[in-house]
């Protein structure tokens, strides 16, 4: 963290804690990404399937956590459906990921309406994430917040991020750090809220935050303190089908991704790996560099390459990918055709991921790439055009 002194007019949440005309305390990382980067390492470490952003505003956390492998269903709720208007295709799929799509399918759906209200489409779910959200309540939302989030959502852990007003002191100003804050707490009464409310929701709670002190003040505490609460275990989890009917929020954006669930995509992956390993294994066999991986005896002197494994020098060590094929039935070539056998095919490690056995792996290729006669191994020319 720097701090500067610099001529500002303006006070910031955000990246910046500006003081009119005295001090700057400036974060690096700004503060609100040290937010963001928590979050995305908590769901990192706990992995969530499903995340819910309450008061998500211009959607940043929730672009910056779709890229978590975890995530199946990411949601985002603010009572402001401007800023959706602007942020929401920012969360839609890039070229990117029709390419090189995610292993698990992701929905990601933006809602507008009050977090005070209940809507069953909320229920069940593993995060629920309030950053900057609560102090920007007045008492008597505050007091309906619990029921509702706790209460009702009940997810099985809640982040909630809040400024710490004792961190306040380092600016010589008194006022809240934005306009439309309705209270900035200090550690006490947020911790004390906090306690409160997660002995009354059976929840376990811990405290932590964002944004260090500088040296020499560090019994401020952190600028944003946090808050994270831990459902504890049940004897239920919460009935979503009893809450059928209520859906409060309107749908104001909502987008699926591309994944390797969907056989579309992952037909269109392993044609382009059987391509990629076969090709591969071709352009090998045409420069006799594997003769230990193929039939042809290179010390027979009918066999049209042994020309080039002489002064070649020894073969590389195998590598991971290579040594899981060993065992398997190797390449050949008949005239100017070469074979690759889908038993080979299928040991390459992402091969075997995507399609389990040969059979599938034979049924996602068909359409798509040519096998022999008793299907049992993909054929391409000796020669290709790409290798003059
Ligand atoms: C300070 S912004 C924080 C935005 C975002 N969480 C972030 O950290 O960048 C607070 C957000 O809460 C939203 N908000 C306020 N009251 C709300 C309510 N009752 N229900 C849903 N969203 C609300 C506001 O529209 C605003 O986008
Ligand atoms: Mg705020």
């Amino acid at each position: 963290m720097e701090e500067n002194n610099l001529e500002c007019n303006s006070v910031v949440d955000g990246n910046v804690e500006e003081v009119p005309d005295k001090k700057v305390i400036k974060f690096n990382p700004p503060l609100y990404r040290q937010r963001y980067e928590f979050v995305k390492k908590l769901v990192a470490q706990h992995e969530p399937k499903k995340v819910a952003d309450l008061g998500c505003g211009d959607v940043f956390l929730l672009r910056m956590l779709k890229y978590q492998k975890c995530l199946e269903e990411l949601v985002g709720v603010d009572i402001n459906e401007e800023k959706f208007k602007w942020h929401g295709c920012k969360l839609s799929a890039c070229v990117g990921d029709h390419l090189d799509p995610r292993e698990l399918d992701l929905i990601i759906t933006l809602y507008q309406g009050s977090v005070l209200e209940k809507d069953c489409r909320l229920v069940g779910f593993d995060m629920v994430t309030c950053i900057e959200l609560i102090e920007h309540f007045d008492s008597e939302d505050l007091a309906k917040f619990p029921e509702v989030v706790f209460g009702y959502m009940s997810p099985a852990m809640i982040v909630i991020s809040t400024p710490n007003s004792d961190f306040n002191s380092l600016f010589p100003y008194s006022d809240f750090r934005d306009l439309d804050h309705k209270f900035e707490w200090s550690r006490m009464e947020f911790q004390t809220w906090a306690l409160d409310v997660a002995n009354r929701y059976n929840y376990s709670v811990e405290f932590t935050g964002v944004g260090e002190p500088p040296s020499g003040a560090e019994d401020v505490g952190y600028c944003t303190q946090i808050g994270i609460f831990h459902r504890k275990a049940q004897a239920t989890e919460p009935d979503i089908s009893e809450q059928q009917g209520q859906h409060v929020y309107q749908v104001a954006y909502t987008t699926s991704y591309p994944s390797l669930q969907q056989i579309k995509y992952r037909r269109r992956v392993v044609v382009y790996e059987t391509y990629r390993e076969v090709h591969r294994m071709r352009r090998k066999y045409k420069m006799g560099l594997t003769w230990c991986e193929l039939e042809a005896d290179p010390e027979d002197p009918d066999n049209p390459r042994r020309k080039f494994t002489s002064g070649l020098p020894s073969p590389q060590p195998l590598k991971e990918a290579e040594k899981s094929t060993e065992m398997t039935p190797k390449p050949f070539c008949i005239g100017d055709k070469f074979y690759v056998p889908l038993e080979r095919i299928i040991a390459y490690p992402k091969v075997k991921h995507l399609c389990g056995n040969v059979e599938e792996l034979r049924a996602l290729i068909a359409d798509a790439v040519e096998l022999n006669c008793s299907g049992s191994a993909v054929q391409v020319d000796l020669d290709h055009y790409a290798d003059c």
